[in-house]
């Protein structure tokens, strides 16, 4: 037996392999090891191999699905090896194989599956400066090809979100370092451009690639073709659901860096928490289906508007004619998309299938709740009714209520099959057969004590006793001699007994043949089950955005042809429903209007003001209304956009060891670099992270390069009130401010943007809000004060493009005086804690 572990380690080196033994998966040696640290299994010994003492750790059968999910979850790959050959009939051990190999990019597993979102497994290859791509779902069947230059990379991965990344050992490329998916290593020669051609040719049933626009993609087919090889190699088996291409390119698509995914909060908060994110608030779908249609439209936005535009006419009409009824028969629906692919991977359960059966005979329901008459709905609808000659198919052939399991019996339906039928029976009507036996026998004997019965030893016989002896038939032969009787077959009970003993099995037998004949039949409808699938996810993705613009009051956007972003009562989708949540308040509208002769404002107004919100706010309305849903406005009408880029926040990223500022200027850069005058920038607070006169210089360079030169519509948010300035200096610039009023010491923030730049900063106030000591708060008020009367006395205006003027020194309060009178190096340590006490003193009185 170990020799054959070791034949079937070989081929999985790297892999934990699972190996079948009665009812537990065993692992061994350094695998055993490694699944007692990883899942906190007990570890064994036994026997011995090699002379060494054979270490091992098991899980059983029927809770393997937990412990693969945790695997996954820590970017482990497991191989399964089952026991393919006959127990019975085994001499030596049973035959076993690997049947599948479970990695986290190619989980079909329901269990180990999110129901909603797409599992991908993403291949990555490089020629000069061109990366290909190509992804797989092996879950939904699809499969994609992209090519980018390095500077896009990032936002290909972020769009995608793989669960895990195919690469050549030698690759490994900065962006991947960011993502949070496996990454497993593969040999460079499975990346071929020629083989990836012939491999997706043979896969897609065609000659070429042309009809898929694919042809030229050679960086991509070196990705698909390590893509395609290991799917297969995990599935044991070609994919036979696999029989459509897509093909993305960069320029299709409203483009947005990971920058923009993370500072929008779109799938994941700033935390890495799944609500409340845009996502997390449109998401009322009733299916995992329509949940992730919904996830894709969002991360997928199309420049081109076509689509979106037949989205908001969906919506509209939906809207019109009602959607309740029609979610909740979208709640009761399975997912088809989900079983058609486990039916290509032939992995597909009994129950799976009768979800199916009873999700085709709900389609009439659903057909007659969808209105006609506008063009997304309507194809929807001729999706939505496929070859009855599927339900039949499943009618026929699984039963009612079919078992979990195949090997446990009960999942064909009666009447299929005359074998299985006759087999069942015999199970069943045992007794009945037997009292039907006992009656003819008697009657055809005379004997009336005759007697059928039966035992585990002996199994059926006649019983006669001695009285009835000479009246037995030539047919009867001995089979035991008793004191008073004797016990005989007949050739009738001796095929009943045969048949009885060994019907249980071969029914199970039978069923599982039958089973693997529906799953061939059903091999010829997997096309129109994937375009059912696709209807189902859009009618329910739809629906669900029509309930949101309905419960949240969206309204339905206008897309014209010249530049423009005009939007009139633009709310926070995310604020305000939390807002309204908490009881916080109302969230306060507000317009925004941005065309060819205003592109760029500039934001000015107290923290806490509602910068930030209102920014945002402008770009998710605009990438809502890109992917087709209504948005949170009164009214809406928006020109073409390329882009939505974002400068926020400054969160340090560590782990690549880039500071705050680095991080700053190197997304403000890829701004700089690929924005154009159709693209929206939002930029808060650019050049905080240096002091002030490096941050105001580079923040007022980058302001006028995005004016002059990108000219894209940008909202740039400052606390350096000198760039209140800079609209006096550029025509296509504007100030507006965030409202708010003092009330004595305090401050009301307003929340609302109103014309021109605002008045002073309110910084002090902000800092007394959140709690600073009242000696602070004076001190900072007093320097404060200081500051202001010597920039009055001097120079007020300052000249953004002038050398910046001389640093000014605050006045030097009584903690300078104390701390200038201290000589660190002359301390005892006595001594410096005393002065510590002293200067801390200072500092609250
Ligand atoms: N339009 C609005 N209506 C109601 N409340 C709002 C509005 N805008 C913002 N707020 C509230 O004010 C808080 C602060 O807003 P935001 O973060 O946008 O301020 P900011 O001006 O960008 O501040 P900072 O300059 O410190 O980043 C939000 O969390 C929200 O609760």
């Amino acid at each position: 037996m170990m020799a054959q572990y070791f034949r079937l380690k070989e081929g999985f080196p790297e892999t934990l392999l699972f190996y079948r033994m009665g009812d537990f998966y065993e692992l061994f040696f350094d695998d055993a090891r490694k699944a007692h640290r990883l899942l906190d299994i007990t570890l064994t010994t036994r026997g011995a191999s090699g002379g060494e003492p054979v270490v091992m750790a098991g899980v059983p059968v029927h809770s393997v699905e937990g412990y693969l999910a945790r695997l996954i979850k820590m970017g482990e790959a497991v191989a399964i090896a089952e026991q393919v050959g006959d127990v019975a009939t085994a001499k030596g051990p049973v035959e076993r194989k690997v049947v599948r190999v479970v990695t986290p990019g190619t989980i079909t597993d329901t269990e180990l599956l999110d129901e909603r979102s797409d599992t991908l497994l993403l291949a990555l290859s490089r020629h000069r400066n061109t990366y290909g791509l190509a992804w797989l779902g092996l879950a939904s069947g699809q499969l994609g090809l992209a090519e980018c230059g390095e500077r896009e990379l990032g936002s290909w991965l972020a769009r995608l979100a793989p669960a895990e990344v195919l690469v050549d050992r030698e690759e490994q490329p900065a962006a991947l370092r960011q993502l949070k998916a496996a990454r497993t290593q593969r040999p460079a020669w499975q990346f071929d451009a020629g083989l990836g051609l012939r491999k997706l040719c043979e896969q897609l049933g065609v000659a070429s690639l042309v009809g898929f626009n694919a042809q030229e993609l050679s960086t991509a087919h070196a990705a698909a073709a390590a893509l395609l090889s290991f799917a297969e190699h995990t599935q044991g088996r070609a994919l036979a659901h696999v029989h459509t291409l897509t093909v993305e390119r960069a320029t299709d698509l409203l483009e947005m860096p990971p920058a923009t995914h993370r500072n929008l909060e779109l799938t994941e908060t700033l935390r890495g928490e799944r609500s409340p994110t845009l996502l997390s608030l449109l998401d009322t779908c009733a299916s995992g289906m329509g949940s992730r249609a919904l996830r894709h439209w969002l991360t997928h936005p199309l420049r081109e508007r076509t689509l979106a535009a037949q989205r908001h006419a969906a919506i509209t009409e939906l809207m019109a004619q009602g959607f309740g009824t029609l979610r909740d028969t979208l709640k009761h629906i399975s997912d088809v998309e989900r079983t058609t692919s486990r039916i290509a991977l032939r992995q597909v359960r009994p129950r799976e299938l009768a979800g199916l059966r009873h999700t085709l005979q709900a389609l009439p329901v659903l057909l007659r709740l969808i209105p006609p008459g506008v063009e997304l709905l309507d194809a929807v609808r001729a999706d939505l009714t496929p070859d009855p000659a599927i339900e039949a198919l499943l009618q026929r052939t699984l039963a009612e209520e079919p078992g979990v399991q195949v090997r446990d019996g009960g999942v064909i339906a009666t009447g299929l099959d005359p074998d299985l039928d006759e087999l069942r029976a015999i199970g069943q009507n045992c007794d009945a057969f037997l009292i039907d036996l006992e009656t003819r026998e008697r009657a055809r004997t005379g004997i009336g004590n005759l007697r059928v019965q039966f035992n585990k030893v002996h199994g059926f016989y006649i019983e006669v006793t001695s009285s009835g002896l000479d009246r037995i038939p030539s047919d009867y032969q001995r089979r035991q001699t008793l004191k008073n009787a004797e016990r005989f077959i007949t050739p009738e009970l001796k095929t009943f007994e045969d048949k009885a003993l060994s019907a249980q099995d071969r029914a199970l037998a039978r069923e599982k043949w039958l089973y693997e004949q529906l799953l061939d039949s059903l091999q010829g409808f997997l096309q129109p089950l994937a375009a059912l699938a696709r209807a189902l996810a859009t009618i329910d993705a739809l629906a669900a955005l029509a309930e949101r613009a309905t419960t949240l009051d969206w309204c339905r956007p206008e897309f014209v042809n010249h530049p423009c972003i005009e939007i009139e009562a633009g709310r926070h989708p995310v604020v305000q429903a939390r807002l309204a949540e908490t009881g916080a308040g109302d969230f306060i509208a507000n317009d925004c209007r941005l065309d060819a002769r205003t592109k760029l404002l500039v934001i000015t107004g107290p923290n806490m003001g509602g910068k930030s919100t209102f920014m945002r706010q402008v770009a998710l309305i605009a990438l809502l209304a890109a992917m087709g849903s209504f948005v949170p406005a009164k009214c809406c009408r928006l020109g073409p956009l390329d882009a939505i880029h974002t400068r926020i926040g400054a969160a340090d990223d560590l782990a690549n060891a880039q500071s705050t500022f680095m991080l700053e200027m190197t997304e403000a850069a890829q701004i700089i670099h690929s924005a154009t005058e159709h693209s929206l920038v939002l930029m808060d607070e650019i050049g905080r992270g240096t002091s002030t006169f490096d941050g105001l210089a580079l923040a007022s360079a980058i302001a006028a390069h995005l004016h002059d030169r990108n000219k894209a519509f940008t909202l740039f948010a400052t606390h350096y009130f000198e760039l209140t300035e800079f609209p006096r200096q550029h025509e296509r610039a504007l100030n507006v401010h965030v409202g708010a009023v003092e009330s004595g010491e305090d401050i009301v923030f307003m929340h609302a943007i109103e014309p021109g730049p605002a008045s002073r900063s309110y910084g002090v106030q902000v800092a007394r809000l959140a709690g600073m000591p009242p000696g602070l708060v004076r001190q900072a008020r007093a320097t404060l004060q200081a500051l202001e009367t010597q920039s009055r006395a001097g120079d007020a205006q300052v000249d953004l493009f002038a050398p910046p003027p001389a640093p000014v020194l605050a006045a030097r309060s009584e903690l300078d005086e104390a701390l200038s009178h201290i000589d660190p190096d002359a301390l005892t340590p006595r001594e410096a804690l005393d002065a510590l006490y002293r200067l801390k003193k200072l500092q609250t009185s």
